[in-house]
């Protein structure tokens, strides 16, 4: 069975030498024929993987974060091409969420048992997302992350922290299939997986494969709430806070004005309009996990 790695050298902030060399070493090449390639380019392995996808390549293993995890998914969705992951990311969340070993070495050994379940997707903005999708402080976060000179927890922390003061909740309106509901919202997220890496849990108890999304609504709060609301959302309890809400459903249009960008698993896009139209796409990809 052929298998392609695609490594983006320049996610996470750990260099992991001879990182080829130990794919080699470890994947059971009595079952897989790998190949492994650098990407070179933002967008380069949606490239690569829709290739593989098109020779019917057993998997395409995104060894990164959940930048290039998403390049990848999103040209496997609704094909029989298998998504793997070797985490090497920032947050890792989607990882994280499938229980995959941060441990590159133990990554690779648990793709050699090949155990593979469909997981469903969402579309915003008709762009695919694995993790996360959210329009809040979250993708202000994710902007002033790209932006910033380098990656990993820290600049996140530290990103956090300087918006936190300066950012003004926004109002939305938001229409899911349960009705319309009128809100100003600190963060307002959109759930595939439960968290947004980093163990970072915006909703405990998300499920991959339950063909639905979390909508996550956090009102505005206190200043003196930060931090307990912090530790809740690092103790998988945020849920049980009472700005909070949580529902899950399959579709949500949600309109805000003073609005110009969302993100999707992390990743800042600009939004053109002051719409945010997001659905599910139930059991839509393959992963080894
Ligand atoms: N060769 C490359 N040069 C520059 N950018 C690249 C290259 N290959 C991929 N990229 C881009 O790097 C971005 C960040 O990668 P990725 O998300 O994997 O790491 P991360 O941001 O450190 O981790 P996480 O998303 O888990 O927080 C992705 O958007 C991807 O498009």
């Amino acid at each position: 069975m052929k298998i392609l790695f695609l490594i983006n050298p320049t996610s996470g902030t750990k260099t992991v030498n001879h990182l080829k060399e130990k794919i080699e070493e470890v994947v059971n090449t009595d079952f897989f024929t790998p190949e492994i390639v650098y990407t070179e380019y933002r967008g380069h392995a949606e490239v690569l993987a829709q290739n593989a996808a098109n020779e019917n390549y057993h998997a395409v293993i995104a060894v990164g974060g959940d930048g290039t995890v998403n390049e990848v998914a999103r040209s496997l969705v609704h094909t029989d091409t298998a998504l793997g992951i070797i985490p090497k990311g920032s947050g890792n969340g989607l990882a994280r969420s499938l229980n995959i070993p941060l441990d590159i070495e133990k990554a690779i050994q648990r793709l050699n048992e090949n155990k593979i379940d469909l997981i469903d997707a969402g579309l915003a903005n008709e762009k695919h997302f694995f993790c996360t999708a959210g329009i809040g402080f979250d993708a202000e976060i994710g902007k002033a992350f790209e932006m910033a000179d380098s990656r990993g927890l820290k600049t996140y922390v530290s990103e956090s922290i300087k918006h936190f003061f300066s950012y003004e909740p926004k109002h939305y309106t938001i229409l899911t299939e349960n009705g319309k509901i009128e809100t100003k919202a600190f963060l307002l997220t959109i759930a595939n997986a439960g968290q947004y890496g980093n163990d970072f849990y915006v909703s405990p108890h998300a499920k991959l494969s339950d063909g639905l999304l979390d909508l996550c609504i956090l009102k505005p709060f206190a200043l003196f709430e930060t931090l307990p609301i912090g530790i809740q959302f690092l103790t998988k309890t945020i849920d049980k806070n009472k700005h909070m809400s949580i529902t899950k459903v399959h579709s949500i249009d949600i309109e805000c004005d003073n609005i110009d960008c969302y993100h999707i698993d992390g990743e800042f896009q600009e939004l053109s309009g002051n719409q945010l139209r997001v659905s599910t796409l139930p059991k839509c990809l393959k992963v080894i996990h």
